[in-house]
């Protein structure tokens, strides 16, 4: 694979990596790509069994739906058959279970965007950064952190993503993300996201090189 230097963003659910992700491609257009993960169809039938729970927030529909539809917007929906045919047949540079979902990254999303001579950005669990470890794709590992549990929890209650059940079981996953991201050498970079404005600043700190290779290479 080649291309400039991938981004891993990694971290718990609810630590603010899709919020810092897409504020980066905003402001950098043309520079960033982002390789869209596969999850098989029970995740969107997970997603629709949340409607109800949405419809109940007080949002206006507009804002509502568009929510809603960047979400599911994320992947790409398989079925559990394709994807795990898709597997064995080896397309993808790693896969994962996550919160009874499962989740991979194919390697023709990662060459999608290196086509493009745009830097890669992958999102995805703690045991998708130990997998992509094993292969030679080489990207800076980044974590994002909440400032605590309890804000972690805030973050997720308010997103009004969640049932109750999904919610517990993405605390139970940050629990052993965040005892695991502190384990020396897993991750080039660890940023607490309290402050979104300051981490947005130090995550574009240390992509500055790379920014600045593909900006020179298209000037
Ligand atoms: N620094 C911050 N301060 C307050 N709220 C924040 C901050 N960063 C993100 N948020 C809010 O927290 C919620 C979770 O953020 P986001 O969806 O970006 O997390 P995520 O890590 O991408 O989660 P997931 O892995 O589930 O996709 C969002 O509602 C977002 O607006
Ligand atoms: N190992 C992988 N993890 C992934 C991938 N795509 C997303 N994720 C992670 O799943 C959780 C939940 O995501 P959500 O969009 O349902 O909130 C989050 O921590 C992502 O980082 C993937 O391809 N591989």
């Amino acid at each position: 694979m080649s291309g400039p230097r991938p981004v891993v963003l990694s971290g718990p659910s609810g630590a603010g990596k899709s919020t810092l992700m897409k504020r980066l491609m905003k402001d950098h257009e043309d520079v960033f790509g982002f390789s869209v993960s596969r999850t098989f169809v029970c995740q969107l039938v997970l997603g629709l069994n949340k409607l109800p729970m949405l419809l109940g927030a007080t949002l206006l529909p507009v804002a509502l739906d568009s929510l809603y539809m960047l979400r599911l917007a994320d992947y790409h929906f398989t079925t559990k058959e394709a994807m795990q045919e898709g597997i064995d047949n080896g397309d993808f540079i790693e896969n994962a279970e996550f919160s009874g979902n499962m989740y991979g990254t194919s390697k023709a999303a990662i060459e999608d965007v290196q086509a493009q001579n745009l830097i890669c950005i992958l999102d995805v669990d703690i045991q998708g950064v130990k997998r992509i470890k094993e292969t030679d794709l080489n990207p800076i590992y980044i974590s994002i952190q909440p400032p605590s549990m309890e804000i972690l929890e805030k973050r997720l209650r308010d997103r009004q993503t969640e049932t109750e059940e999904s919610l517990q079981k993405r605390l139970e996953a940050a629990r052993i993300d965040m005892e695991l991201s502190k384990e020396p050498g897993v991750f080039d970079v660890v940023i607490i996201n309290d402050d979104l404005e300051r981490a947005y600043e130090e995550l574009k700190d240390i992509l500055n090189e790379e920014i600045q290779k593909v900006q020179e290479a298209k000037s």
